[in-house]
């Protein structure tokens, strides 16, 4: 009788536990649900009010200018334009009210666009009025800019919800620096979801397409750079690049794209996911048609303000000495970083890129990366040294893109289920995916401790040291280094999903912090498709699978290569992209 009160009682307490959990887990879930609907909310009032901003400035601007003005002013390269405007050809607001509509057009065809920039409108006037526009090395000038770029009263969102209205108090500093030299930033354009991927868009502003094929990526996560700049509608552009997202983007766009080395260009009053990482260091960059504007670019920001307004800056500025040094140079070629076999258009780009330097008087000697599996393992640890905790806390409440879906799954995955997820993955890949299962057991390793940082940053240091002696040859040391940007050409946006295999060979000069940047070579053609049906990659796995499949359709799709130079010697680098563009010619 006595035992069985005690069980009645045992059950009563159970069972209130069991309702109390479940009723407090049901109120969690209801009020996620609840936020979650009104960011929905707020999001597509957010998206309605900037399309029909952006249809009211096409309709207000339509009887402006005669479409063969238009074409006058849209013919001219950036170096062009900007001399026509200070010699009062075209006035600063003419220029930028062509850029206007030039972008919206575009914005209709590839979604690039994420807000026009209204105050862009009274500066051009006031430049209008200027009396020496000499003195303003991007006179009317109108520029891109990334989202996450802050610019004074808008929101700056990289691609969460939540972020909607949260309005920057000033310009960031590379704006400011770009206003003080003449230019107009006059659009926001879009980015992968908390830059976080190398896909086009995010579930707030909707995916980008590519401006040389619409059902296919420009790729990312400067997408919106890529589409608007390969589209005709923005001739400078700025977008940042932690892992590849200025070169990826210009590759699979048919543009030039620049990422200097750390610490040249301000990142100041950006917006970033993951504040903090010293080796995996973001890097803000020029994107444009010709590298004959990265240059200008580069000269005409690397400028005393940009000094004064972040003293963290490298004071360095534009060496003129070192751009522009005639002595021919000695440049290692890669084809392959034998981790992720390049589709054969990669590689005839590359090996077109050598001969066209060859002929340029440079002296091209083959070279072989430095164990690419360990700047992998190195780049994921760092980069996920939290165990992904940021990247978890910033997307609650949000809609994922499917894109990252994955990859945040696996940080979600328990860690003591890890080692059997990576044999599954090894089984599930037919015992033939070694770097599959490595990939799945560094994500999946949790919260890394500070001890296991500061090794993880030594082993880094290392390896640089080791990568830069292998510069050091027996005819000489190397100058620079050309290569894939990637191992892919641009390709339907489901098989832009395994960042790693997409990754290495942009990842590996963050990591190194080198400069490097993408130049056009070439194009996709038939001969390369039909080589591309023989392709197995390295490793015969799914990620080797993919790659083929994205790019079996490609033909006709622009192809780039990467240079590479030593940190600090940026200058160099451009060099190097200038001779390739001169000898190849612009696509
Ligand atoms: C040799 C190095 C290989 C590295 C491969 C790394 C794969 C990392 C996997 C996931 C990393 C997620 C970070 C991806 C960043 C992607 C794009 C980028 O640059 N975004 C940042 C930005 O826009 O600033």
């Amino acid at each position: 009788m006595l035992i069985s009160t005690e069980s009645k009682n045992c059950n009563i307490i159970l069972l209130t536990l069991c309702g109390l959990t479940t009723a407090y887990g049901t109120v969690i879930v209801l009020s996620n649900w609840r936020k979650n609907r009104q960011l929905r909310k707020k999001a597509l009032k957010r998206r309605e009010n900037e399309q029909l901003c952006m249809q009211q400035l096409l309709e207000q601007l339509a009887n402006n200018y005669t479409k063969e003005e238009q074409a006058e002013i849209l013919g001219l390269n950036a170096v062009e334009l900007v001399s026509a405007a200070q010699q009062g050809k075209f006035s600063p607001l003419k220029i930028l009210e062509t850029y206007w509509t030039k972008a919206i057009s575009c914005t209709k065809a590839t979604n690039c666009i994420t807000s026009v920039i209204k105050v862009a409108k009274a500066e051009a006037q006031e430049l209008g009025a200027c009396t020496d526009p000499s003195q303003f090395p991007l006179f009317g000038l109108p520029v891109s800019v990334k989202e996450c770029y802050g610019i004074k009263d808008m929101d700056a969102t990289i691609g969460l919800m939540s972020e909607i209205n949260n309005l920057d108090l000033d310009d960031c500093v590379l704006v400011k620096v770009l206003k003080s030299l003449g230019a107009v930033p006059f659009v926001k354009t879009n980015l992968s979801q908390i830059t976080f991927s190398l896909a086009s868009g995010n579930p707030l502003f909707g995916d980008t397409s590519n401006p040389h094929r619409l059902e296919f990526t420009p790729g990312g996560s400067s997408s919106g750079e890529g589409a608007l700049i390969g589209g005709g509608g923005s001739l400078l552009g700025f977008g940042t690049d932690t892992g590849g997202s200025i070169r990826f983007p210009s590759h699979l766009c048919g543009i030039c794209g620049f990422k200097p080395t750390c610490n040249r260009l301000s990142l100041a009053g950006l917006h970033g996911p993951i504040p903090g990482h010293v080796n995996i260091a973001t890097t803000i960059g020029p994107m444009a048609r010709d590298v004959d504007t990265l240059v200008l670019a580069m000269r005409s920001i690397l400028c005393p303000l940009m000094f004064e307004l972040d003293p963290y800056i490298v004071p360095m500025p534009f060496d003129e000495k070192l751009f522009g040094c005639t002595k021919p140079l000695r440049i290692g070629y890669y084809v392959d970083d034998g981790f992720n076999k390049p589709v054969p258009a990669v590689q005839r780009a590359v090996m077109m890129a050598k001969k066209h330097l060859e002929t340029s008087g440079h002296i091209l000697v083959p070279y072989k990366i430095p164990n690419v599996e360990r700047a992998w393992e190195l780049f994921m640890s760092l980069c996920f040294a939290d165990g992904g905790k940021r990247c978890k806390e910033i997307l609650k409440n949000e809609d994922i893109d499917p894109v990252l879906v994955p990859l945040i799954q696996k940080l979600y995955f328990p860690k003591c289920l890890g080692k059997l997820g990576s044999f599954l993955v090894n089984l599930r890949n037919c015992w033939k995916s070694p770097r599959i299962a490595k990939d799945f057991s560094l994500l999946v390793e949790k919260e890394r401790n500070i001890s296991t940082v500061w090794n993880l940053e030594a082993q880094t240091f290392e390896y640089k040291a080791k990568f830069f002696s292998t510069w050091v040859q027996p005819e000489g040391n190397l100058d620079a280094l050309i290569g894939p940007p990637s191992a892919m050409v641009a390709g339907p946006q489901k098989h832009f999903e395994d960042t790693t295999a997409i990754l290495s060979y942009t990842a590996l000069y963050v990591l190194l912090n080198c400069p490097a940047g993408c130049v056009p070579v070439t194009k996709v053609t038939q001969d390369d498709i039909d080589a591309l049906k023989n392709y197995e990659g390295h490793f015969g796995d799914a990620w080797d699978k993919n790659t083929k499949d994205a790019c079996m359709d490609s033909v006709g799709l622009p192809v780039g290569v990467q240079c590479i130079t030593k940190p600090w010697k940026d200058e160099l680098c451009l060099r190097v992209m200038l001779d390739l563009q001169k000898s190849v010619g612009l696509l």
